[in-house]
């Protein structure tokens, strides 16, 4: 079965399409949300960056020997969860990004997991979710132990991993990887689409107190998987840039390639 956006194709078969994964990267600001994102994308780290971009990349992978059609919304929230309507009925599965290097990234990165949390009540669905504590190559200037990002990652049942964006891909790519797996298992598990476009806004009693307790006060949630049109990310062809400079070179001779929308690498 497919539908608008791939939202709902399940396939395994060599003649089946690729599968479609939607993977929305959330947390707080400068916990390396971008960073990952383009880690996984390019192999490579971000030197600069514009927090307040977001982009949803599209990427052609092989999980498990199957084909996979993967889109990546890197999202810029503020502090809090924003608008959250946009990822929440558009993603398969969920990274939470918080940094090791701060605690308030960490107690951000809570506030997601109870939004991810609530929405699954109000669907009556699981949503997949992992936790990342980012920077590990910071880890000299630890705010949050190894043991509290997987007590927290235990108390919502999601997976845990301790990452770097500047250390090695492949756990970066194993990461991500992972995601898939578990948004995989979810779509075969409720290979029903859930139904887009059709909007019905209302307030929801859990919704005052985690209002209340994280200011998410423009966070609305639609009982029937709602996505408008006007609201859905444009996908930049990421793969399809070749990049040439290395990051071995000096940043100030190295020519900065403006890659993805936003993010010069070099
Ligand atoms: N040392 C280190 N720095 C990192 C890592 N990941 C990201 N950074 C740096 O942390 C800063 C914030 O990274 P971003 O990827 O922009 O963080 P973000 O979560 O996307 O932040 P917003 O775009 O503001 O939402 C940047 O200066 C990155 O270069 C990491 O793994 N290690």
């Amino acid at each position: 079965m497919s539908s608008v956006f791939g939202k709902s194709r399940v396939g395994s078969g060599p003649q089946s399409a690729p599968l479609e994964v939607n993977l929305a990267i959330l947390g707080r600001r400068g916990a390396g949300k971008s960073a990952l994102t383009v880690k996984f994308l390019t192999r490579r780290f971000i030197s600069e960056y514009d927090p307040n971009l977001e982009d949803t990349y599209s990427s052609e992978e092989i999980v498990d020997h199957q084909p996979v059609h993967l889109r990546v919304m890197d999202t810029a929230d503020l502090d809090t969860p924003r608008n959250c309507e946009r990822y929440l009925n558009w993603a398969h599965a969920f990274l939470v990004v918080y940094s090791v290097d701060s605690r308030q990234s960490f107690e951000g990165s809570s506030s997601y997991l109870e939004l991810l949390a609530l929405h699954a009540k109000e669907t009556q669905r699981n949503y997949p979710a992992l936790l990342l504590g980012n920077k590990l190559d910071m880890a000299q200037y630890r705010q949050v132990t190894e043991a509290e990002g997987a007590a927290l990652a235990g108390r919502f049942g999601c997976l845990f991993f301790e990452v770097s964006a500047c250390l090695d891909f492949e756990h970066v790519q194993h990461v991500f990887h992972e995601a898939v797996r578990e948004a995989r298992r979810e779509l075969e598990k409720n290979s029903l689409a859930r139904p887009l476009f059709i909007s019905e806004e209302r307030a929801l009693p859990h919704q005052a107190a985690l209002t209340a307790r994280h200011g998410l006060a423009s966070c609305t949630f639609n009982t029937l998987s709602t996505v408008s049109l006007k609201e859905m990310p444009t996908v930049a062809q990421a793969k399809l840039v070749t990049v040439k400079s290395s990051r071995a070179q000096s940043k100030r001779k190295a020519p900065t390639l403006t890659l993805l929308k936003g993010f010069k690498i070099f």
